[in-house]
């Protein structure tokens, strides 16, 4: 089936809609999100997740949160935007295209300084729809580049859902894979479900389903196992925050799926567009590791599975230092065995190529 994770709905004075990815595999549900506050529950509760999905969404919070302010004076106007921006950072702290995302928002406002409200809220809305379509064209970039690294024949492992639900597009690494298939090759996809809110096997399973490539659900204490019995080739992760040194924040056991691909001499490829990359950052050791709730871990399955009183840690990502990263693949292309000199020089060339 076609879908799209996120989409402006209506005129400016519309809403944004987005499926409540909370809900798949077993129910496909579109919500529209009227407030601002709408939007934040949605980002904050993953019904829309995935570092690229939450910069698209949240440059859409924007013009919902501004949305009624569109006849004041510009003076309450940018007052307004100025909350919104503060409010829609506050909703996760770890995927930098979320705050990427309300930066190009809120520099565009200060930029048109001089126009009145209303058609200050339509260029708003102008920007969030480019930010979406730069991110698709990203995505189907990041795909073409990606593919190539991969053989017919292969095993591919991912871990979390780093695919169309994540992004504006087609995805990021599972973009590759989808790409990959395209171009004729055949390959395997193992997904690890990703322990606690299993994006792995409720989405990443279910989005290659939808295109036909055959995946394979495995526990996350299995990726070694496979590597071992060389059903794995290659391994190709999303991101939420690439350091100036390329050291690359993902989901939660990405670090480990990394270590176990160096002990098997696996390639472990990360694909990203550019603006997950936060060069403010020298390494990763200095990105933001979101940590959630007891209740995902403990009473994840619908039953208690943790007795009470017991401590539960729940980090939602983990950092992969660059030595242990083959390639990173952007839209501009590939960058082999990053370090800060080659992703500087990477960065600077033209957009997507
Ligand atoms: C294409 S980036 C996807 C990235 O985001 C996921 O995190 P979450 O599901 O918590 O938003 C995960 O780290 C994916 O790799």
């Amino acid at each position: 089936m076609e879908y799209q994770t996120l989409h402006w709905k209506g005129d400016a004075t519309g809403s944004l809609c987005m499926i409540d990815q909370t809900l798949l595999p077993t129910e496909f549900k579109e919500i529209d999100c009227w407030t601002v506050e709408g939007v934040w529950e949605a980002i904050k509760m993953l019904r829309v997740r995935g570092a690229p999905a939450i910069g698209v969404a949240a440059a859409y919070g924007v013009v919902v949160g501004t949305r009624e302010l569109r006849e004041a004076s510009r003076q309450d106007f940018n007052k307004k935007l100025t909350e919104v921006v503060k409010y829609l950072a506050s909703s996760r702290p770890t995927a930098v295209n979320l705050f990427w995302a309300l930066d190009r928002m809120s520099a565009l406002a200060l930029k048109e300084s001089s126009l009145a409200s209303l058609a200050m809220h339509d260029r708003l809305l102008e920007e969030a729809r480019r930010i979406h379509v730069q991110d698709r064209e990203m995505c189907a970039a990041i795909g073409r580049h990606g593919s190539e690294l991969l053989k017919s024949g292969t095993g591919v492992l991912t871990h979390c859902n780093a695919g169309g639900l994540a992004t504006g597009g087609d995805g990021t690494a599972l973009s590759v894979m989808f790409a990959a298939a395209a171009a004729g090759k055949s390959i395997r996809v193992y997904a690890d479900e990703t322990r606690p809110l299993l994006q792995g096997a409720r989405l990443t399973a279910w989005e290659l389903q939808q295109r036909g490539i055959p995946v394979t659900v495995i526990c996350d204490n299995m990726a070694a196992q496979v590597m071992k019995e060389d059903r794995i080739h290659a391994v190709v992760t999303g991101a939420d925050r690439i350091a100036a040194n390329g050291d690359a924040a993902n989901k939660i056991g990405t670090y480990g799926v990394a270590l176990l691909a160096k002990a098997h001499g696996i390639p472990f490829y990360v694909a990203a567009p550019s603006s997950t990359f936060d060069l403010s950052l020298s390494t990763g050791d200095k990105i933001p590791i979101e940590q959630r709730s007891r209740e995902e871990v403990a009473e994840g399955f619908g039953r208690q599975t943790v007795p009470e009183g017991v401590d539960v840690y729940n980090p939602a990502f983990d950092v992969t230092p660059a030595d242990l990263i083959t390639a990173i693949i952007t839209e501009r292309g590939v960058v082999q065995r990053p370090n800060r000199e080659l992703i500087a020089a990477h960065l600077a060339e033209d957009a997507i190529a």
